[in-house]
């Protein structure tokens, strides 16, 4: 369930205005999807430069594309910390008035558990999306990332919500997406989202969801790319 729209541009300007942040000596957190690709080539073009850092990847994906272009990789049980995380989203509340400003659904490459685990651990996580990701309010089907075998009864469990859960099916392959860990990805579909919190506090006390792709009160700031320039919401 990839994101649609959204100009490269835009992505590109979100991407590479957040990889300046980098300082030397960081670790930072590579996202998954194609604007955070923008900032992965920007830190590879920055580690060419002299930049000293390392990159934690959230997936296949992110792996593939920093070890490309020169980013040293390191894990998240080998540092201290991790001082930035960079990573896109598929929709961002952007609306200063509600509690929910800044929460994001995540998970359209199926690599939410992962992004989750470095992002929060990030001191500073920053959003890179461009203008077609802002809403008022969220409302995109939230993925879960499911075992394999719970996939069924969390299916019910959803619809228990007032959901309506699809099983994630694969392109270019027969049958569901099988997830970097291995997993099943449902796409949970729940209407305009009035408590992200609160949803989010269901979906994780549901037995067999490894992870979904709800992220309240984690992001930082969300740069938005603007073909031309980037605009920042700090959170
Ligand atoms: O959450 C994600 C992957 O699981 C991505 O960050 C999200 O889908 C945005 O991707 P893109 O930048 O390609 O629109």
């Amino acid at each position: 369930m990839k994101t649609e729209g959204g100009s490269t541009d835009a992505k590109r300007d979100a991407g590479e205005r957040a990889a300046e942040e980098a300082e030397d000596g960081f670790v930072v957190g590579l996202g998954t999807g194609s604007t955070t690709a923008h900032a992965i080539r920007a830190l590879g073009r920055a580690v060419d430069d002299g930049l000293e850092i390392r990159g934690i990847p959230t997936s296949f994906q992110s792996r593939e594309l920093a070890l490309e272009v020169g980013v040293p990789l390191t894990e998240l049980d080998a540092v201290d910390g991790v001082d930035l995380a960079i990573d896109g989203a598929d929709q961002v509340v952007d609306d200063p008035d509600v509690t929910a400003h800044g929460a994001l659904i995540k998970g359209g490459g199926g690599a939410h558990a992962r992004e989750k685990l470095v992002d929060a651990a990030a001191d500073r996580f920053i959003v890179v999306a461009d203008p077609s990701k802002l809403s008022d309010r969220l409302e995109r089907p939230v993925p879960l990332e499911v075992r394999p075998d719970a996939h069924t009864v969390v299916a019910e469990r959803i619809r228990e919500l007032d959901g309506e859960p699809t099983l994630r099916d694969a392109e270019r392959k027969d049958g569901p997406v099988v997830t970097d860990n291995g997993n099943l990805i449902l796409d949970c579909a729940f209407g305009p989202i009035d408590d992200p919190d609160a949803l989010a506090t269901r979906l994780s006390g549901i037995p067999g969801v490894v992870e979904h792709g709800l992220f309240v009160g984690l992001a930082d700031a969300t740069y938005v790319g603007t073909e031309g320039s980037v605009e920042v919401r700090r959170y």
